[in-house]
């Protein structure tokens, strides 16, 4: 197409969203004519499954749950009074907490003010809240937000070394909704060490966001925490970020959360349209099915230009590969569903992999975001008349048209800045556009039978290092290898992780395990130190 027919094109099928300053624009993927006809059908079955899910219809069957992250940002939606309340409720108190912390009239032991945040969690309970902190930071937080999202010793000893004697001054908020991830329960008992190390009351300085009864919640309580703020469960991890999950931190950061709920809910309403073109999740959708032929052949590329959006491609790994990747349709054929995604930022990619997007393998679509305000006050210029932030926009619109020019499809959001309200807009436009997408391919969206298998496996590798470092003992100076230990407790086809957990005992001080020998595997021995 020439660049007046793309011209056209744009204006044709520009889906906007006036009242958030937003639109989407698929002029550069190449759909033929009848598509969005031919999808119809399709789509208006989407739009009824989610207008039942809304309505409070059990939308995750496997788990037998509702899906009920709309009515964060539109309580009154809410199938019951009873959750309305709930919502409304949350969100009041966390205003009056975060009011009480910001005064200081919440204060720790040993310190005037609660001045830094200290995030646990992982996966939805870690993701929204990092995107939020990272794309709203400013000179005017109230609070300093560091997060622990894994069980990485060293990764959290960064973290705490940053902090160092401000920990006094930290208030930590640990977030599970089922209370039990292995990971945050290992980084909440690495916090409440670093706490103990520096004379400090833990649960002075703690909080949890969990759902009611959990064994976090239990814990909490038992220590006597601060506060436990909930965690329901028709919210899913991964749609939480409008829930206490990314509303406490994000209030006591000092963001501004109504505007972000209204965000979300001014998208929620141009997103309810049964009209594709007016609607730019149901467009998103479609154009995702179109890209990957409705079998996520192609994989999103995330580009938006702006750094302060980096963490939009890993927010929205979760969301979609989370949502979209399963084996099974709803009907129990196995599809093998899913749409990959990757993303940093423009310009920066370009100095890296946009090279392969031009001219390497063609099994991607971009997402360009592109966000019209360039910063608060004006600009210098770099050149005659020419800012940095021009450039980026020439940059993104200069790789928009060198991949168009070789084929490869790309779709543009654009936003007018980056402020809490269109956080909350993109958020919720990404949410529901994966609700339709998986209805379009016949998918659940809210469940993620696929993690479990992970996290067992996982157990049965630390029951096996409690079986050897038992057997160590036993053997005490007698230098074994993995084969023979292995067979010492009953587990010979676990040879490769008997080596593995024993190789690592032995690379760590006080594990009290000896490596001598080799140099290949079956030639190493351990034994106790
Ligand atoms: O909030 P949590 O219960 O600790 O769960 C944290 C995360 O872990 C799980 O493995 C799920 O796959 C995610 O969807 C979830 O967000």
């Amino acid at each position: 197409m020439t660049e007046r027919e793309l011209w056209e094109r744009y204006q044709r099928y520009l889906s906007v969203v006036p009242s958030l300053g937003f639109s989407l624009d698929v002029s550069r993927m190449g759909f033929a004519a009848d598509f969005l006809e031919r999808m119809r059908p399709r789509l208006e079955e989407a739009f009824s499954r989610m207008e039942a899910l809304e309505k409070g219809a059990i939308a995750n069957p496997d788990e037998n749950r509702r899906v009920g992250h709309y009515w964060l940002r539109a309580p009154e939606l809410a199938p019951e009074p009873a959750l309305s309340k709930d919502i409304t409720s949350t969100v009041a108190d966390i205003h009056a907490f975060a009011r009480e912390v910001h005064e200081g009239k919440l204060k720790p032991p040993k310190a005037p003010r609660f001045t830094h945040l200290l995030l646990v969690g992982i996966g939805g309970s870690a993701l929204g809240p990092q995107l939020v902190a990272d794309a709203l930071t400013s000179k005017a937080d109230a609070m300093q937000v560091s997060f622990f999202d894994n069980t990485d010793p060293d990764g959290m000893d960064r973290v705490l070394g940053q902090l160092g004697a401000r920990l006094a001054e930290t208030l930590t908020v640990v977030i599970s909704k089922s209370g039990g991830t292995k990971e945050t329960r290992n980084g909440m008992l690495e916090a409440e060490r670093a706490y103990k190390e520096q004379g400090l009351a833990f649960n002075k300085h703690a909080v949890a966001i969990t759902g009611a009864g959990s064994e976090l919640d239990q814990h909490a309580r038992k220590q006597g925490w601060l506060r436990t703020f909930p965690m329901w469960d028709w919210v899913g991890g991964r749609t939480s970020v409008m829930s206490a999950v990314g509303l406490l931190p994000a209030r006591l950061q000092g963001l501004d959360i109504d505007a972000m709920l209204e965000g979300a809910r001014e998208m929620d309403v141009a997103t309810r349209q049964r009209d594709a073109v007016k609607n730019p999740a149901a467009l998103l959708a479609l154009m995702w099915f179109h890209a990957g032929d409705g079998r996520g052949l192609k994989d999103m590329v995330i580009l938006p230009y702006k750094d302060r959006l980096l963490l939009m491609s890993r927010y929205l790994q979760q969301l979609v590969m989370e949502s979209l990747g399963k084996e099974k349709d709803l009907d129990g054929q196995v599809v093998n569903q899913g749409i990959a995604v990757y993303g940093n930022k423009g310009s920066t990619d370009q100095h890296a992999y946009v090279q392969q997007l031009r001219e390497g393998v063609p099994n991607f679509f971009a997402t360009f975001i592109e966000v019209l305000k360039d910063r608060d006050g004006e600009s210098m210029e770099v050149e005659s008349g020419t800012t940095s932030g021009d450039y980026l926009l020439g940059f993104l619109l200069g790789t928009r048209r060198a991949l168009y020019e070789k084929g490869r499809e790309s779709l543009t959001l654009t936003v007018p800045d980056v402020s809490a309200r269109t956080v909350g807009a993109l958020i919720a436009l990404y949410e529901r556009a994966v609700g339709l997408y998986a209805s379009l391919v016949h998918i659940n969206a809210y469940h993620q039978p696929g993690v479990e298998a992970g996290k067992k496996a996982a157990t049965s590798v630390l029951a096996i290092q409690q079986k050897l470092t038992a057997r160590l003992r036993e053997a005490r100076a007698d230098a074994r290898t993995a084969e023979q230990l292995a067979a010492d407790i009953g587990q010979p086809d676990e040879v490769e992780t008997v080596y593995k957990v024993l190789e690592h005992l032995a690379a760590n001080p006080g594990r009290g395990v000896k490596r001598t020998g080799g140099p290949g595997p079956a030639e190493v021995r351990f034994q106790t130190k």
